[in-house]
């Protein structure tokens, strides 16, 4: 039996829990100082809950982070001297430089791999194949209803009581957007990182009370043609800001750790 440790136990990892093949176990959640005693007495002896990878006993088979850019950035490194693969869906944490070359070379020096998961969006492969022949632009819309952005730093950009139609309150690069915007944007992040860079991807943010759905628009033009995808995501019922598709990508990786043909 495989097992699999989760960094951070919300909205996004009760689902992929829940949804778990049946030769994948969920051995140790590595949870908040402030949720783990609540966590254990919900667990009981089934899963082991820590709040510091140094606390970990037995090594699990494969980590993935739900936590957020600040939860990745303190575990992260660990994770990886420990030698064990790390699923990541806090992509944005890689605007910040430094810790993403920290993060490469200490995957590197212990020879295992970081997942960069897809996330909320798909086309992800496609982008990144395009890449490597030249891509000329990449442009990511992401609209969500107000609720999906409420918390945020689109507080101060949005008045949300006069909001009547769709609006967009910010336009940037992937890098802004996804450091801005730490717990809601970090598929911008992910679909630079496949394509033209942190810096060439443009964003715009968009907010529409009209929406029951998380809308992500993604165009791609390049020496491959053009690319054109919108992804129409239900969000998860416990949290309006995450996909629930962003939750099913972190479950793929939960069944590949077995699987021989990797799609
Ligand atoms: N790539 C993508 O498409 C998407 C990525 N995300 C990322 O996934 C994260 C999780 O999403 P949700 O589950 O919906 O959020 P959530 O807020 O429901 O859950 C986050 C969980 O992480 C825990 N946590 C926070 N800091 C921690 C730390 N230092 N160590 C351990 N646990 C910690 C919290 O206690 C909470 O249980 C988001 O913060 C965002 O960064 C979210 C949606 C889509
Ligand atoms: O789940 C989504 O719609 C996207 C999201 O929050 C993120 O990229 O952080």
């Amino acid at each position: 039996m495989k097992t699999v440790m989760f960094i951070g136990y919300g909205s996004m990892a009760r689902k992929v829990h829940e949804m778990l093949p049946k030769d994948i176990k969920l051995s140790t959640i590595l949870a908040s100082a402030r949720s783990a005693e609540r966590l254990k007495r919900e667990m009981g002896e089934s899963v082991t809950i820590i709040t510091a990878v140094e606390e970990l006993i037995k090594t699990p088979d494969i980590a993935i982070e739900m936590a957020g850019q600040e939860a990745l950035k303190e575990h992260g490194l660990k994770v990886l001297q420990k030698k064990i693969p790390l699923g990541v869906v806090s992509v944005g944490a890689f605007t910040d430089e430094k810790f993403a070359v920290a993060l490469h070379d200490a995957a590197k020096t212990q020879g295992v791999n970081i997942h960069l998961l897809a996330g909320a969006v798909a086309g992800i492969d496609g982008i990144n194949a395009a890449s490597l022949a030249g891509l000329d632009k990449v442009i990511y819309q992401g609209r969500k209803n107000p609720s999906g952005w409420r918390g945020s730093y689109a507080d101060e950009l949005i008045d949300y009581d006069s909001l009547e139609q769709s609006t967009i309150f910010f336009t940037g690069t992937a890098r802004e957007a996804a450091s801005l915007f730490p717990d809601n944007s970090n598929v911008a992040a992910t679909i630079a990182l496949a394509g033209v860079g942190l810096d060439e991807t443009q964003v715009e943010l968009i907010a529409d009370p009209a929406l029951t759905h998380n809308i992500h628009h993604i165009v791609a033009e390049g020496v491959f043609g053009k690319l054109e995808l919108s992804i129409t995501g239900l969000p998860l019922a416990e949290n309006p800001r995450t996909s629930s598709l962003a939750a099913f990508s972190a479950l793929r990786l939960c069944h590949q750790v077995n699987q021989v043909l990797q799609l």
